[in-house]
């Protein structure tokens, strides 16, 4: 266990004994929808200037609390079964923010923020006060909102909107997170000059999310233009959402696909869609050179294990968030694996490099951080606690060891709510 992190307190819950597979596992799963693709949708609800209705979206702690967010500005959304009735009014302050840990409320809350007229203050769990906002802060400022953060570039802060954003160019460093830019972007179609957002700086992470960004945008009538590398323009105009169906999470669907890489078995995701932006199709290719195989039928997206787990040689930074999952898989190979280009994950939702690291050698294994990211050899594991950080990807990942490896704990799952509601009982159908 990393040093600090406050758990094995007298009244924690339980930890949560990973169940074993007996043998290789053989199930069909539904998975709940996307996250990043629920709270872009809220968002562009809420500047919609028609009523519009969210299919299938995520139900879980971050997709929560961007509707309270909305909600606060002055959105009215509205149940209607699992999906969401979202019908737009005035943004307007005062009001608060809880962004709890969710990166995307943290950053695509405050453009939207400036364009109301009032203060909305923002605030989360004490790792949102850690996780990076200053370079959107930075933008967002030169594009003419008045924010009050303390000087600290982070959490707590006051944004005193206006009514208006002026817009316009600006530049800044997204290597921290591709969030930066996706936040400006979503919200710039109600900018008046719209908005031309340049990063300069190290490598951008998380490519296919700013994909996403822009085709949920386009879907919506928003004019974007991706014709200069490294750059992206907004122009001034109306989104209308009307119906946006939400895909299923497939980030979410590595936990459920490595139980088929690591038991030898086979599963199952219903509804993968054969074309889409979403990180997780990456994991057609990165389970398969891990020793799997794929297949696409009526049913869904298939993944068989061979029973022969490999390591890999991996830059993850387009699908950083994938990286918890592909070390499980990795603490479990027959060869070694080298994780790079995730030097970003120190600042997600825990030190996600220090914590697995730290994890995976608690439990035998022979785990090594890098700068950008971890490498991890072949060592048998053994039984013990493996401590989740408040890391819903961690704790994912803490279930797929335990799968293999009899006796292993997972502190906190309850996290795991954080994307994916009642994770234990979807997990519970799998091994079954
Ligand atoms: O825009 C999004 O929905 C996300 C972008 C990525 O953030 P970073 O670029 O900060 O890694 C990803 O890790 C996060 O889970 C979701
Ligand atoms: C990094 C993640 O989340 P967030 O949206 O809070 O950045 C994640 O889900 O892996």
């Amino acid at each position: 266990m990393l040093p600090g992190y406050p758990v094995d307190m007298p009244n924690s819950a339980p930890h949560w004994p990973a169940p074993t597979a007996t043998g290789p596992l053989n199930a069909t799963v539904s998975l709940p929808g996307s996250k990043s693709m629920t709270n872009r949708a809220l968002v562009l609800a809420a500047l919609s200037e028609t009523p519009s209705v969210i299919r299938r979206p995520l139900r879980s702690r971050d997709t929560e609390l961007m509707a309270a967010a909305l909600r606060g500005l002055g959105t009215e959304l509205t149940d209607a079964g699992q999906d969401w009735s979202v019908t737009p009014a005035a943004l307007r302050g005062p009001t608060s923010v809880d962004v709890g840990n969710a990166g995307t409320v943290m950053r695509f809350v405050p453009p939207l923020a400036a364009l109301c007229n009032g203060d909305v203050s923002f605030d989360g769990d004490p790792r949102a006060r850690e996780r990076p906002v200053g370079p959107l802060l930075a933008a967002l400022r030169s594009l003419g909102v008045d924010i009050d953060d303390g000087g600290r570039g982070a959490l707590p802060l006051v944004i005193h909107g206006r009514g208006t954003v002026h817009g316009g160019p600006v530049t800044l460093d997204a290597s921290g997170s591709s969030q930066f830019v996706s936040a400006l972007l979503l919200s710039a179609p109600q900018f008046d000059k719209g908005v031309e957002v340049r990063h300069e700086g190290g490598p951008i992470p998380s490519q296919p999310h700013l994909d996403m960004t822009v085709a949920m945008l386009r879907d919506m009538g928003a004019q974007v233009d991706t014709s200069t590398p490294q750059m992206w323009r907004v122009a001034p105009g109306t989104v209308r959402a009307e119906e946006i169906v939400v895909e299923p999470d497939l980030s979410n669907a590595a936990p459920f696909l490595a139980a088929a890489l690591v038991t030898g078995g086979s599963v199952t995701v219903r509804d993968w869609p054969r074309e889409t932006t979403q990180p997780g199709d990456a994991l057609r290719e990165l389970f398969t050179r891990m020793g799997g195989e794929v297949s696409f039928d009526a049913a869904g997206l298939t993944l068989r294990g061979s029973g022969e787990i490999r390591g890999i040689d991996a830059d993850l930074r387009e699908v950083g968030e994938l990286t918890p999952t592909i070390a499980a898989v990795a603490a479990l190979a027959a060869t070694p694996s080298r994780l790079t280009g995730v030097a970003h994950l120190r600042r997600h939702e825990t030190d996600r490099i220090a914590a697995l690291v730290a994890e995976i050698n608690a439990l035998g294994g022979a785990a090594t951080e890098l700068a950008d990211g971890l490498t991890i050899h072949p060592a048998p594991l053994h039984s013990g606690v493996f401590h989740s950080y408040d890391d819903h990807r961690m704790a994912t990942s803490g279930a797929v060891i335990g799968l293999a490896v009899p006796g292993v704990e997972v502190e906190n799952i309850a996290t795991t709510g954080k994307t994916l509601p009642d994770f234990p009982a979807l997990w519970g159908e799998v091994v079954a």
